[in-house]
């Protein structure tokens, strides 16, 4: 079968295609059950036009049997595309939930404007629609014209007053639409701004608390969350005014069609049966129009969530699961690599270009704002606006699969961030725990006799975002981290910033022992400690490399040209030595 256009425009919307089939079994549940509805109307024909008529009572035992049998029916068939659509909401949520993960957390690394805790909330909702009410709205619809086109088989006049209703109710829901869609596209919006600012200000609640800031940021949070009140109420308003309208409409046209029908029946146009069933009739054929109504706020909520799933999907695309490759040694190299960021004129690093060979320890210095961060999440790949070339053994390092690559690389950020969880489970990156490995990376950073000293050892939970810890225990459990399973690149930023003299000695004795296994290390440090276990120096100022080399030679270098500029205009700060 020839896949439509619509299908056509997206990942997500060939993922929808591909539950096709599905959809059709509900599609045919719903004709069956709807043709069925019929059922009450030819009952009601039947009892009062023949059993009424001809006092049968064999006949009234027939027909009620065979009604109550198409109503079994009806209700399995209710039943089925129901239970159908739930299965299916779960596969849906299987299919898209790790690739929405993926993209959602790609979008967050790439600060793209895309909300990635929006998209989550976006799946639910197209899920939720797709499983729910609201879809069977659409299924039923189609149906309306055939209870209309009986209706007229009745009487010409109780099709047209059907047409009529159906037209109001149309009518209505377009009006709905043209009101709501806005204002409740703004209110959402408006809500998450309100719930990203209190998510961002709790997670600070000491600092707040501490400095008595509470009372200013109420005052922030006040006027987001009576901007997102507004727009709320504003959209609710409109909906209400069209729900009271359609319940107008929906209690006239029950008593006006009965109206109409007795009107017929006093002309001698119809009979009385035919008066009762056509009233049932329009009710039925009205029903699904109703629904719609009632479930167009969902609707239009699930379309932007769905297209806002679509741009999400296609900015970031899945990555190519078959590039397999060999483990990397940890040979760098950047050619003219140039970092930018939105709303920033100059590059924050400019034209940087260096070789660095597997096994050596880099320390990578320069002064606050030099661009040192920036140069660290280039080398592991994360800094999203980069050009020119960065090649992990010779190939362009984002050309890799990250999950392929995680674990031949090692990173501490500057600011540390654990997860919710055991120590032995953040050390081990929340993979599947190797005890030997964990141990290993615990005992490079002189971390296992104090782990040992929880009285869960390894088994601690170290609470939200290691709460439990302190500043310099946080640091050197993601040191253990950075260093588990003896990554082929270790990039450290800053990892002594918390640490006292023995923290800083266990540092510098993981990163020798990584030196003495060949592992590459740049360090990120303002501290000489660095230097000591430093082969090769990378100076930074203002985004440029203003040395780069052995660090014997780049040391001698530098102290040369301070003894001359003390000369020129006395003393001075000493530059970095070698302990
Ligand atoms: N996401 C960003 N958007 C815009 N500018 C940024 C961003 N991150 C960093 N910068 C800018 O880039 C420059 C270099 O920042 P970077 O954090 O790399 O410096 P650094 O040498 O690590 O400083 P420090 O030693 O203080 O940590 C700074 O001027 C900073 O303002």
């Amino acid at each position: 079968m020839k896949t439509p256009t619509f299908f056509q425009r997206s990942e997500l919307a060939a993922t929808l295609w591909s539950f096709r089939r599905e959809f059709a079994i509900v599609g045919l549940f719903s004709a069956v059950a709807n043709l069925l509805m019929l059922t009450p109307t030819i009952y009601m024909l039947q009892v009062y036009d023949r059993v009424l008529v001809s006092h049968s009572e064999l006949t009234l035992l027939a027909v009620s049997l065979i009604c109550l049998f198409l109503f079994a029916v009806m209700a399995m068939s209710e039943w089925t595309r129901s239970r159908l659509l739930v299965r299916t909401g779960v596969r849906l949520d299987e299919q898209l939930g790790t690739r929405v993960f993926n993209a959602s957390f790609e979008a967050y690394l790439d600060s793209s404007g895309l909300s990635p805790q929006r998209a989550f909330n976006d799946l639910l909702q197209v899920r939720q629609f797709l499983t729910g009410q609201g879809i069977f709205a659409f299924f039923d619809a189609p149906w309306t014209p055939i209870y209309i086109a009986v209706s007229f088989a009745l009487h010409p006049l109780l099709g047209i007053l059907a047409i009529v209703f159906a037209i109001v109710q149309v009518g209505l829901a377009w009006f709905g639409h043209r009101h709501t869609v806005a204002p409740s596209e703004e209110a959402v919006k408006a809500n998450l701004e309100v719930n990203l600012f209190l998510q961002g200000k709790l997670r600070n609640s000491e600092t707040l608390e501490a400095m008595g800031m509470v009372r200013n940021l109420q005052q922030r949070w006040r006027e987001r969350h009576v901007r997102a009140l507004a727009r709320q109420t504003q959209s609710q308003a409109v909906s209400n005014r069209v729900t009271a309208w359609s319940k107008f409409v929906r209690y006239s046209q029950q008593s006006l069609s009965l109206g109409a029908g007795a009107l017929l029946v006093i002309d001698g146009q119809l009979s009385p049966g035919a008066m009762i069933a056509a009233n049932v009739l329009m009710n039925r054929a009205l029903a699904p129009i109703d629904m719609m109504v009632s479930s167009w706020r969902s609707f239009i909520g699930a379309r932007a969530a769905f297209e806002r799933l679509e741009k999400l999907l296609g900015t970031f695309p899945e990555r190519d699961p078959a590039l397999t490759r060999v483990a990397p040694t940890g040979e760098i190299t950047l050619r003219g690599v140039e970092a930018t960021a939105p709303r920033r004129e100059a590059p924050i690093l400019k034209k940087i270009n260096f070789a660095i060979p597997a096994g050596t320890v880099v320390a990578v210095l320069g002064p606050s704002g030099s661009g040192k961060s920036t140069l660290a999440r280039t080398l592991v790949g994360i800094w999203p606006d980069v050009s020119g070339e960065v090649l992990l053994d010779g190939s362009p390092i984002e050309g890799w699969n990250r999950l392929e690559l995680g674990p031949h690389l090692g990173y501490l950020p500057q600011d540390v961030e654990l997860f919710d969880g055991t120590i032995a489970e953040n050390i081990a990156r929340f993979s599947e725990i190797d005890s030997e490995k964990v141990i290993t990376a615990a005992r490079i950073t002189g971390l296992h006799e104090s782990i040992l000293r929880f009285p869960k050892g390894y088994d601690t939970p170290i609470g939200e975002a290691g709460s439990v810890l302190s500043g310099g225990q946080r640091q050197r459990i993601a040191l253990a981290r950075a260093v588990y399973g003896d990554p082929a690149l270790v990039v450290l930023d800053e990892p002594n910033a918390n640490l006292d003299d023995a923290g800083e000695a266990a540092l510098m004795n993981a990163v020798a022992q990584l030196k003495a296994k060949g592992k590459t290390v740049f360090i990120v440090s303002h501290r000489p400690g660095a230097l000591a276990v430093a082969d090769w120096i990378l100076a930074l100022n203002n985004g440029e490399v203003v040395a780069n080399g052995p660090r014997d030679l780049v040391t001698q270098f530098a102290r040369r040209q301070h003894m001359a500029a003390q000369s020129d205009t006395g003393s001075g700060p000493l530059p970095p030595q070698p302990a």
